[in-house]
């Protein structure tokens, strides 16, 4: 194997402040031997800590597969760079964000670091171009921009300088995977990369609108939480990551800065930092807008300015949308990617806000990105065009989903996963919908049987997506029971693989299907009632059904987890099984569903599911004819044959 193409064994995080340790910590947990350097001992010593720390609380929560010691004593300290570097096959440099310290980094890095190792940069905001220059091979230097902090945020930055070869950058991409990380490739060096080339107009357009006196503080961030879904205001985000930050990214950049950042920053009030920012933390509550702030508040000037700038970053080939939408979801919690949510305003009524701002205000940032301009005279206008910046599909088969995988195999078996593992898979209305839409859409024959499960190892699903809840106006939100009738309605069996969390909405799945199976480390229960809220997916109905009176309403009023033991004890599931035998369990279920008589089996759903409404006598009339009816199909001729023959039916549903 030529020594480019190296296997990554050894690691070197140069750098033990909070990013490095926290790369060194999750480099260690995936397994990689790791030399945690920085220039003082005290300095290594306070981020070995802190990895000890931090690896015994994911012990208590359960979420490290080994003994928290063993992943520690893969982590050596030094402060020597040389010794730290010279057996590394990868070197993640996390120093100060200054340039010529970077630089004076990556030379020594260069001269000590064996041919082959890839160098990689954990720089936010510096050219990756710029630091490669320091060394002799610019081809094998990288971006790799973890997020804060390194062991709960899943997105990483893959950042070519203008030398970074596709081979550097691939195995960068693989490595991050290797850590369980969700990697995205920024194939330009451009400033701020895309998590923050998107972030920066979030935080600067409001307050470019706040200096000319068109919104309040309080306002923008109400509009943005309560009716735009994003995790937090604007302004609430300039504080909390510090107004100086952006203010002087903006100035290094050559930005203009807008006069309340200025202002802020010249009379250092820093943000939370400082005590002091947009909101007041020492006499004041901090942020503290209601919904009620938000009226009036131009949302769509905003999203505009976003949307144009991810139009650029495609149009320049220097990120895809799915990406740019990863990135953002992933890295700044946005509910879906800018790209995404551009598509659903529209791209047409993006171009048109924007040349109405270019010219009202006549400022650059207003000036829409070609490729927007491309895209919208092709007639590719978003969503409901069937073509934004992403394709959707608009024909009768299933489309190109984002919060879901599917799988449809040779036995007939539908997996359906839940994939917000970021969001513990919480039912965003999107997932909702393209599940009723995968559902609606296959070809029925074609399904033997379904299996939902949660993507990653924590949830099956936390319950409905939290973000913005509250606030939202019962008549603007998607009927709330429709996923889940649809899924108890659907005329195929239906399980729920549940590992983990399965709460509140993501129970009342779990409970629309047919049968639940859990691994004894889940947990369940509705939440609700703690949010002011009751389970509103058809919770309350199907758990007063399924258990006793007291069992269902100490469910929905306490608001307390059970345990998976309890859940089966209970009847709320079928099985607890241990992690180790969870998938036998789940394959023999399966099995049984897969080759069961599918005629027999949807029959037999219809008249458990309708006749559990009705009274006895009208039950037992719906099960006599359908009883009747099977007794006409060829399934029942193969059944019986089988039996007389001794072996396994094949039934064709016939
Ligand atoms: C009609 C139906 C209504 C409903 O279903 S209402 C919702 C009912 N569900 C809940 O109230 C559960 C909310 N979630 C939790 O209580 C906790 O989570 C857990 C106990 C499940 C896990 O706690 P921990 O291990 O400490 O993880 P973490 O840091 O809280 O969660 C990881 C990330 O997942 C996000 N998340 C969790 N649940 C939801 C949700 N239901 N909606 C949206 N996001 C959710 C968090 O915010 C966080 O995100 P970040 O890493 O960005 O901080």
């Amino acid at each position: 194997m030529p020594a480019e193409q190296a296997e990554i064994a050894t690691v070197a995080v140069l750098g033990a402040g909070t990013m490095g340790h926290g790369i060194a910590e999750v480099t260690a947990i995936a397994g990689y031997d790791v030399v945690l350097r920085d220039i003082e001992a005290d300095i290594v010593e306070d981020g070995y800590e802190e990895i000890e720390w931090s690896l015994e609380k994911l012990a208590e929560k359960g979420r490290l597969d080994e003994d928290p010691d063993d992943v520690a004593a893969r982590v050596a300290t030094t402060t020597d760079l040389e010794a730290a570097v010279s057996d590394a096959d990868l070197v993640i440099e996390a120093g100060p964000e200054q340039l010529s310290v970077k630089q004076d980094i990556f030379e020594s890095v260069d001269a000590a670091a064996p041919d082959g190792a890839l160098l990689a940069t954990n720089s936010s905001s510096l050219s990756i171009t710029e630091i490669a220059a320091a060394t002799e091979r610019p081809d094998s230097v990288l971006g790799l921009h973890f997020f804060n902090p390194p062991v709960k945020m899943d997105l990483v930055e893959v950042i070519y300088g203008e030398a970074t070869t596709d081979e550097t950058a691939q195995r960068g991409y693989e490595f991050i995977e290797s850590l369980g990380k969700t990697p995205i490739y920024v194939r330009k060096d451009v400033r701020g990369f895309v998590v923050n080339s998107v972030l920066g107009p979030f935080m600067s357009e409001p307050a470019w609108m706040v200096s000319a006196d068109e919104a309040t503080i309080r306002q923008a961030d109400a509009a943005m939480v309560h009716e735009r879904g994003y995790p937090m205001g604007p302004f609430e985000l300039g504080d909390l990551t510090g107004i100086d930050i952006g203010y002087h990214v903006r100035m290094e950049a050559g930005r203009p800065v807008p006069p309340i950042m200025a202002e802020k920053v010249e009379n250092e009030n820093l943000g939370r930092k400082t005590r002091k920012g947009y909101y007041d933390y020492e006499d004041g509550d901090g942020p503290e807008y209601v919904p009620e702030d938000a009226e009036g508040f131009d949302h769509l000037r905003v999203e505009a300015v976003m949307a144009n700038e991810a139009a650029k970053l495609v149009g320049d080939d220097v990120a895809t949308a799915e990406a740019i939408d990863t990135g953002m979801r992933l890295g700044a919690g946005f509910p879906e990617g800018t790209c995404r949510r551009a598509d659903d305003i529209g791209l047409n009524t993006i171009l048109e806000k924007l040349r109405k701002l270019h010219d009202e205000h006549g400022d650059d940032r207003y000036e829409p990105a070609d490729y927007l301009v491309e895209l919208v005279e092709a007639g590719h206008t978003g969503t409901e065009a069937g073509r934004g910046f992403h394709e959707y599909d608009t024909g009768d088969g299933p489309g190109d989903y984002h919060t879901i995988n599917w799988e449809l195999d040779d036995d007939g078996l539908l997996a359906v996963e839940l994939d917000r593992p970021s969001r513990m898979n919480a039912i965003s209305e999107t997932l909702a919908d393209e599940v009723v839409d995968l559902l609606s859409s296959l070809d029925e024959d074609k399904v033997r049987a379904v299996v939902f499960e949660g993507a990653g190892d924590r949830a099956f699903s936390a319950g409905a997506d939290i973000s913005g809840f509250a606030d939202r106006d019962p008549a603007q939100t998607s009927e709330p029971t429709e996923v889940f009738t649809t899924v108890a309605e659907y005329p195929r069996p239906t399980l729920a693989r549940i590992d983990g969390y399965c709460l509140g909405a993501g129970l009342e799945l779990a409970l629309a299907c047919d049968l639940r199976l859990a691994t004894t480390d889940s947990e369940f229960g509705f939440p609700e009632i703690t949010l002011g809220l009751l389970p509103g997916g058809g919770g309350t109905q199907r758990a007063i059904r399924m258990l006793t009176d007291a069992r269902a309403k100490e469910l929905v009023f306490r608001g307390e987890h059970i345990s998976a033991e309890r859940a089966a004890d209970w009847g709320l599931i079928n099985r607890a099984v241990d992690a180790d035998e969870f998938d036998g369990v789940v394959e023999e279920f399966v099995a049984d569903l897969v080759s069961g008589p599918p005629i027999a089996l949807r029959k037999a759903k219809r008249v458990m599911n309708e006749g559990a409404d009705e009274s006895l006598d009208a039950g037992l009339e719906m099960e006599s004819q359908a009883f009747a009816l099977l007794l006409t199909t060829d399934d029942v001729a193969e059944g019986t044959a089988a039996f007389a023959a001794d072996r396994e039916p094949e039934f064709e549903g016939e």
